[in-house]
């Protein structure tokens, strides 16, 4: 158990059950007599925490004082400031996402795969991309696949739960991180679990197991620890992700536009890459057509905000010919970027909700 240079007990929330946090404390060179055996103790938040209303989340870094090691129990006295903190699921200081998908079986679909791409991306956190079921495909269709995705700016790892494929550079990849897992259903994201964790005992492929699990775990988030350090968490399938990013936003979420705005720059600063003269991202890439639908995604959400928050709104309706017209944000980037970081820190929270529809 480690303690830190001024003495002091850490460790890290991995479940909240009621008022009761589970920290489970940190390991390192510094033992100190266990009676239990076990590093976790059932904590309490301090008082002088409650009245400044500082909360403590599941990924919480935290301060423990008077540890009762034979009871198993202590109490909460600070919160270290958090790195990144995402609302649903609610965890705190989460590294990175690893994205599963199947080459089949479900089938590997390009658009949703596109979406969950964006989707994760707009958490600015590392995305990682796993497609398993490997086993199922002959070499050649995953060398196209591979093709295909690194023109999309993604390196996927092929991986085979079932005949323990690759699962070892996983391990290697979640190594002393925080994870949270994502993916649509049926793809393997439990059977990668179980892997991973010999004694996180998810169910798979049970339709019982899936709707306990789904229920259950948006309002319980709860951290798996890895058997050689990291903290994995899982979120229930889901298909189609609601994007929430602004229109502006949108195209710095496909990486293999960067390395395009990298060597120049659209003749508008304000450019949404349509129609508008001497524009460097519009063209022949495989993605631009999931661009633009998600663009009118975009758009479309942000006229409803914008009528909900001001019906006299500073939207302009713009004339797209052929007797069609529709409503476009007049950018103003201040004010959409101040709404789009909050945007970024809550952007897996659809993933929680729709999972409870
Ligand atoms: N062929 C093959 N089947 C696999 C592999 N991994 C998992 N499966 C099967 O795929 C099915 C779905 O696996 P789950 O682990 O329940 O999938 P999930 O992503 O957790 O699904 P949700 O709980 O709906 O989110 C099960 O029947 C698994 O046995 C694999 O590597 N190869
Ligand atoms: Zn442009």
């Amino acid at each position: 158990m480690k303690v830190s240079p001024n003495g002091q007990l850490l460790g890290t929330v991995v479940a909240v059950q009621a008022n009761f946090y589970k920290v489970q404390l940190d390991v390192g060179n510094q033992e100190i007599n266990f009676p239990l055996g076990s590093s976790f103790l059932l904590c309490t938040r301090r008082t002088r925490l409650k009245k400044i209303g500082q909360q403590v989340m599941v990924g919480d870094r935290v301060v423990i004082e008077e540890p009762d090691w034979s009871g198993g129990r202590g109490a909460i006295a600070d919160v270290i400031p958090r790195q990144t903190q995402l609302d649903r699921p609610p965890i705190a200081n989460t590294n990175q996402i690893l994205l599963v998908f199947a080459v089949a079986d479900p089938p590997l679909e390009p658009y949703q795969l596109s979406r969950f791409l964006i989707k994760a991306e707009s958490t600015e956190l590392d995305v990682f991309l796993c497609l398993n079921k490997s086993d199922l495909v002959s070499l050649e269709v995953k060398e196209e696949i591979s093709d295909r995705l690194l023109a999309w700016g993604y390196q996927p790892l092929f991986i085979s739960v079932k005949n323990e494929m690759n699962i070892d550079q996983v391990a290697k990849y979640l190594n002393n991180k925080i994870t949270v897992i994502a993916g649509p259903s049926g793809v393997g994201k439990s059977s990668l679990i179980n892997a991973l964790i010999p004694n996180a005992n998810l169910r798979v492929g049970e339709v019982s197991g899936k709707l306990a699990r789904g229920r259950h775990t948006t309002r319980h988030v709860e951290l798996f620890e890895l058997p050689h350090g990291g903290l994995l968490a899982d979120t229930p399938g889901f298909n189609q992700p609601d994007l929430d990013c602004t229109p502006e936003e949108l195209v710095h979420y496909f990486p293999e536009v960067k390395q395009r705005l990298a060597v120049g720059n659209c003749r508008f600063s304000d450019c949404l890459h349509r129609d508008e003269p001497d524009c460097v991202v519009r063209g022949d890439w495989e993605r631009y057509q999931h661009y633009l639908e998600f663009l009118d995604e975009a758009i479309a959400r942000q006229t409803q905000l914008h009528q909900q928050a001001d019906p006299e709104s500073n939207m302009k309706l713009k004339s797209k010919g052929k007797g069609q017209s529709q409503y476009e944000p007049k950018l103003e980037s201040k004010k959409y970027r101040r709404v789009s970081r909050k945007t970024q820190l809550q952007a897996l929270q659809d993933l929680y909700q729709e999972s409870e529809d």
